[in-house]
């Protein structure tokens, strides 16, 4: 059994320095973990990459010899990824054993997870090899300054979690932002009430009623729960991926492998 995060959310959202934060915290604590490049137009990394997209297929190329713009290529991309999941990803994923634990840098377009099957067809393919795979979806925590905000932020993970339909861990990144700290339990945990008198008090009467169907909507998926992250404290870290280690049941075993773990191995 392998284990894999899905991480996605809106563009600039936190995702790839999520990764990177997480990579360090496992280094630190000894445990193992792969983080994988599905980003083709990326170009840093602070992580180090275990798989890479842009060994199949890279952007430049598809937006140079088909002519089109940086969003189609990404598309077009993605398919490709989608057309190669029996034998670049096989050829990839095979050289990870069971246990082994992966985490999916993705892209930040928001149709990847809403419209198009090319992630859900992928899902399906870590799945068919014996992964256990969580969404983790990232929303930034200035989104929380307008509920109107907040509410597109959560249609954009509701949508992710009708497509994928996988366990689903919601993070509201960049904590270290949030100067007024009062109000964040009223996002972390919302009452669809106070989300709906909050709405109605920023729009147009007419609106009210579809206000009410979107607040339902989101309270009978009970899905607006999100764990505050704040990357400069380890604890904040620790505790995400404990909830997300609970969701694909990365448990015991593991455990056991942290246990084996010998500090004198650093120095080697
Ligand atoms: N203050 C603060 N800034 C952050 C944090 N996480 C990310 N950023 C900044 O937000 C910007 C976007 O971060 P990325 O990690 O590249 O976001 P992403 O979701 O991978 O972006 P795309 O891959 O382009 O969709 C960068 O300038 C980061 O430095 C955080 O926890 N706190
Ligand atoms: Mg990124």
């Amino acid at each position: 059994m392998g284990y894999a995060q899905l991480v996605i959310g809106p563009a600039g959202s936190g995702k790839s320095t999520y990764c990177s934060s997480l990579y360090r915290h496992c280094e630190t604590t000894g445990r193992s973990i792969q983080i994988v490049n599905l980003d083709p137009a990326a170009e840093q990394f602070d992580y180090p990459v275990a798989m890479d997209i842009r060994e199949l297929i890279c952007l430049d190329d598809v937006m140079e010899e088909l002519g089109l713009g940086p969003n189609g290529a990404l598309m077009y991309c993605m398919e490709e990824l989608e057309d190669n999941l029996d034998d670049w990803l096989t050829d990839e994923l095979d050289n990870y054993m069971d246990d082994d634990y992966l985490v999916f840098d993705c892209p930040g377009q928001i149709e990847l997870f809403s419209h198009v099957p090319v992630l859900r067809n992928f899902v399906e393919h870590l799945k068919s090899k014996n992964f256990n795979v969580c969404v983790v979806y990232l929303l930034d925590s200035q989104f929380i300054t307008d509920v109107t905000k907040f509410i597109s932020g959560c249609m954009a993970s509701l949508s992710a979690m009708v497509q994928l339909e996988l366990p689903h861990v919601n993070i509201l990144s960049k904590m270290d932002l949030v100067t007024n700290k009062r109000d964040i339990g009223k996002y972390l945990n919302p009452q669809g009430q106070v989300l709906l008198s909050e709405l109605n008090q920023r729009m147009a009467p007419q609106f009210f009623k579809l206000n009410k169907a979107l607040i339902d909507l989101v309270d009978q998926y009970s899905m607006v729960s999100f764990v505050p992250l704040d990357l400069r404290k380890e604890s904040s870290i620790q505790y995400i991926l404990s909830q997300i280690d609970n969701c694909i049941q990365y448990g015991e075993d593991a455990d056991v492998k942290v246990k084996d773990f010998d500090p004198e191995d650093i120095d080697d």
